[in-house]
């Protein structure tokens, strides 16, 4: 089921040239479906545009703005046809040409030419963090590219030559190909390449980069996304998204070899670009003293997933291959894999979120919400995959502090107008979703602000859905044991203060330890 909201579009957009460059890791675990990452070196270019200053921007405390005119200006010079120089893929795909990670334009006005916008109710599961699904980014614009638009991607992904990742050998030399292998970076950079299991990954992959195409992307994306990821990006504290992923990955899927992308989350994909001399002022400023990036440079993290449907499913190109949010607790075993594929054939059920691809269609969602691709019926899925960019000094703020979507606290009819609104709307459910005292230790990992690797050791293990009072049951020093073994010291004693403050305030009393 999805609700349903509108927006506008306006003519504005945004493109840019900050020099750019990739010589770091890039996890490529999302479309291994394991927690392998991919390490490339090497890969850096400029930009001829690259001394004229670029896009200004300008944050405040807790809002951002931009100056658009000359953003503006500059996109005046884009040819009216976005895929101009794909054609040109003999020559055109180099090792890396650069991409826009000029700050896309604020959201526009409304307007009658604006794409629809399809929120979706994913499983309650699904969250990796268990957010509830109130709280978690997921949305579909429709009709975002056109035929031509998708055609050029699907031909520049099928001449791709690669080249640029060829030394890792883990994409194909030349177009679509099995990806077999994975290269996993050590804390010390040292790469080694792992041969995936048989089967780990079945459908074909082509990866490239093309600037053209980035910027073409992001000009639209840019635009389209933003207004809807505003919470999101207050949630994580992440800044506004900067630009696309270089890397972009054409996925396909042949009915006839039984291609499939299995149950997996999608992986932070790390990017070091070059900044400008006024921006590294910026940053000397304000961050910590341990914290100032290396002057010339700063990474990027990829927080939202980008889904591009190249063509149609749903009997036309082919049928079947729906992309499933799904429980992340229905396993990925072959079994529990069945059980989804059974309910192939779009809508949402009890435990699939299922989007039927549609030529131009395309899907945003945060990397930590559970998802496949679905077997198809006949024919041959394509579709893009790739990643909006953010400064953010650590992931580890997505799977925290969660404010529940604007819309739904306000019945999923009107919108606040102004930032002061939204503060309110979000104060209130902060007060309401997270309790003054903790019942269950999910509760308490909010409470406590906990980060991601306590919450996902703490799941692992098995704790997460006990009561707080069940946590102390085999007594508050085994319990004590048990915590530390796999947080640190001081967040087991927080859980064992919250668990001992909760019984405190069921019996009245404080218990004797
Ligand atoms: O093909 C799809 O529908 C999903 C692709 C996907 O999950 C990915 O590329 O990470
Ligand atoms: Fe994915």
């Amino acid at each position: 089921m999805v609700s349903q909201s509108e927006f506008d579009d306006d003519d504005r957009s945004s493109c840019g040239s900050d020099s750019f460059s990739v010589d770091t890791n890039v996890a490529l675990s999302e479309m291994l479906g394991l927690p392998y990452s991919y390490f490339l070196d090497g890969l850096s270019s400029s930009h001829p545009d690259d001394d004229d200053g670029g896009p200004d921007r300008h944050r405040d405390d807790d809002d951002y703005d931009y100056d658009h005119d000359h953003d503006h200006e500059r996109c005046e010079s884009i040819s009216p046809s976005l895929f101009d120089g794909v054609e040109a893929i003999g020559e055109g795909v180099r090792a890396l040409e650069m991409t826009t990670l000029s700050p896309p334009p604020r959201p526009p006005p409304t307007g009658p030419s604006s794409p629809r916008v399809s929120f979706l109710d994913v499983p309650r599961r699904c969250s990796r963090y268990r957010h509830h699904p109130s709280d978690v980014t997921a949305f579909v614009v429709h009709d975002l590219f056109d035929a031509e638009e998708c055609r050029s991607i699907i031909r520049l992904a099928s001449s791709s030559s690669s080249s640029s990742s060829s030394s890792s050998g883990i994409v194909p030399s030349s177009g679509f190909g099995y990806v077999t292998e994975a290269a996993h970076a050590d804390d010390d950079g040292n790469v080694h390449v792992v041969k995936l299991a048989d089967g780990a990954n079945h459908h074909k992959l082509s990866v490239f980069e093309h600037g053209p195409t980035v910027d073409a992307l992001w000009t639209k994306l840019g635009r389209s996304v933003l207004p809807h990821i505003e919470s999101f990006v207050r949630h994580v504290q992440s800044g506004p998204p900067l630009g696309l992923n270089p890397r972009l990955r054409v996925l396909r899927y042949d009915a006839n070899d039984d291609d499939v992308f299995d149950p997996h989350f999608d992986a932070t994909t790390r990017v070091t670009v070059g900044k400008r001399e006024e921006e590294m002022e910026e940053y000397d400023e304000n961050d910590d003293e341990d914290d100032v990036p290396v002057r010339g440079k700063t990474t990027l993290s990829s927080l939202l997933t980008v889904l591009i449907y190249l063509n149609d499913g749903g009997g036309v190109d082919f049928d079947g291959g729906e992309t499933h949010f799904i429980d992340h607790d229905y396993g990925d075993s072959a079994s529990s894999r069945h059980r989804h594929y059974r309910g192939v054939g779009g809508g949402t059920d009890a435990t699939s979120t299922r989007i039927t691809p549609e030529r131009g269609k395309v899907v945003v969602f945060e990397h930590d919400l559970y998802h496949m691709s679905g077997p198809l019926i006949f024919g041959t899925k394509y579709v893009l995959r790739t990643d909006v960019l953010f400064n953010v000094k650590s992931t580890d703020g997505v799977g925290r502090r969660r404010r529940r979507r604007r819309r739904r606290r306000l019945g999923g009819s009107s919108l606040p107008e102004n930032d002061d609104e939204l503060a309110n709307t979000t104060t209130t459910t902060t007060t309401t979703t997270t309790p003054t005292t903790p019942r269950t230790l999910i509760d308490a990992c909010r409470w406590l602000s906990l980060a991601v690797e306590d919450v996902r050791v703490l799941d692992e293990i098995g704790l997460l859905d006990s009561t707080l009072d069940n946590l102390l049951a085999p007594g508050v020093h085994a319990i004590r044991e048990v915590l530390r073994d796999v947080v640190d010291g001081r967040t087991a004693e927080g859980l064992i203060q919250a668990a001992l403050e909760s019984r405190r305030d069921d019996v009245g009393r404080n218990i004797i330890i």
